[in-house]
């Protein structure tokens, strides 16, 4: 079975940030990631990390704030300042916390030059970080209208053009079956690219279970592939989230 993590942006959400990393350990996950983690200082993150025995494994670059404004400002012409500020930002939160993979939020535009502001912004982050592990992430645009990037085959050329051996993709289930119609398929097409994978029941986006994507089949699938990364829950759970655990696999 792959190693499942809790995203703690979504998941426990009933309780303070700090006690969320306890409760998903008891509930047995053996990872977190937080997606904007840039309100709390560092040290009480990682502490609370380190007393519940959870590795941190994602953390995004920051957009302004989690309740509204742009997400991120990679592919935005004429912000290329913005975002090195922000990805130095996003390194030294990663450094603090030991987090695995760091996600490089492209933002929403639909200007001609983004894909070359995108790769250039890229380029230079990989170069920047050469020991970090950096991901991006096709995101479906009803959910985040505007989104740059909204199309696995437009994601899997930059990675393809910037060739770096510390980019990747981060896979969503949720947003690969609303744009692909066929999660398991669209993971099967761009495996090879994958280092993340993050999931959700679709449609809805709450509890992986039910609804049109498959998780047995699709972590028999993982497991199959040799994947060796991390499974991570992003959902919206329907009620409390220790009541809908029943999905994940334990022992
Ligand atoms: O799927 C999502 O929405 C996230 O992984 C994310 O990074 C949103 O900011
Ligand atoms: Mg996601």
């Amino acid at each position: 079975m792959p190693r499942f993590a809790a995203n703690l942006t979504k998941l426990f959400t009933e309780m303070p940030i700090e006690n969320r990393f306890s409760a998903a350990a008891e509930a047995g996950f053996t990872g977190a990631e937080i997606l904007f983690p840039y309100d709390i200082p560092a040290a009480k993150l990682a502490r609370a990390a380190i007393a519940a025995g959870l590795e941190i494994v994602l953390i995004n670059t920051p957009p302004p704030n989690w309740a509204g404004g742009p997400r991120g400002f990679a592919a935005i012409p004429g912000l290329e300042e913005r975002f090195r500020h922000d990805f130095d930002r996003a390194l030294r939160f990663a450094r603090a916390l030991r987090a695995r993979h760091i996600h490089v939020m492209a933002g929403a535009t639909q200007d001609p030059a983004a894909r070359t502001t995108f790769v250039e912004n890229l380029t230079w982050a990989t170069e920047r970080a050469p020991h970090a592990s950096l991901t991006i992430e096709v995101i479906n645009r009803t959910d985040m209208p505007g989104y740059y990037l909204s199309d696995f085959e437009l994601a899997a050329g930059i990675i393809a053009e910037i060739g770096a051996p510390n980019l990747g993709l981060q896979f969503d289930t949720y947003h690969a079956q609303a744009i692909t119609g066929d999660a398991m398929e669209c993971w099967r097409k761009h495996a090879p690219i994958i280092r993340h994978v993050q999931i959700a029941g679709y449609p809805g986006r709450h509890e992986p279970a039910g609804g049109e994507i498959d998780y047995p089949a699709f972590f028999a699938a993982l497991d199959a592939s040799g994947y060796r990364g991390w499974v991570s829950a992003e959902y919206d759970p329907e009620h409390l989230t220790e009541n809908g655990l029943g999905w994940l696999p334990r022992g």
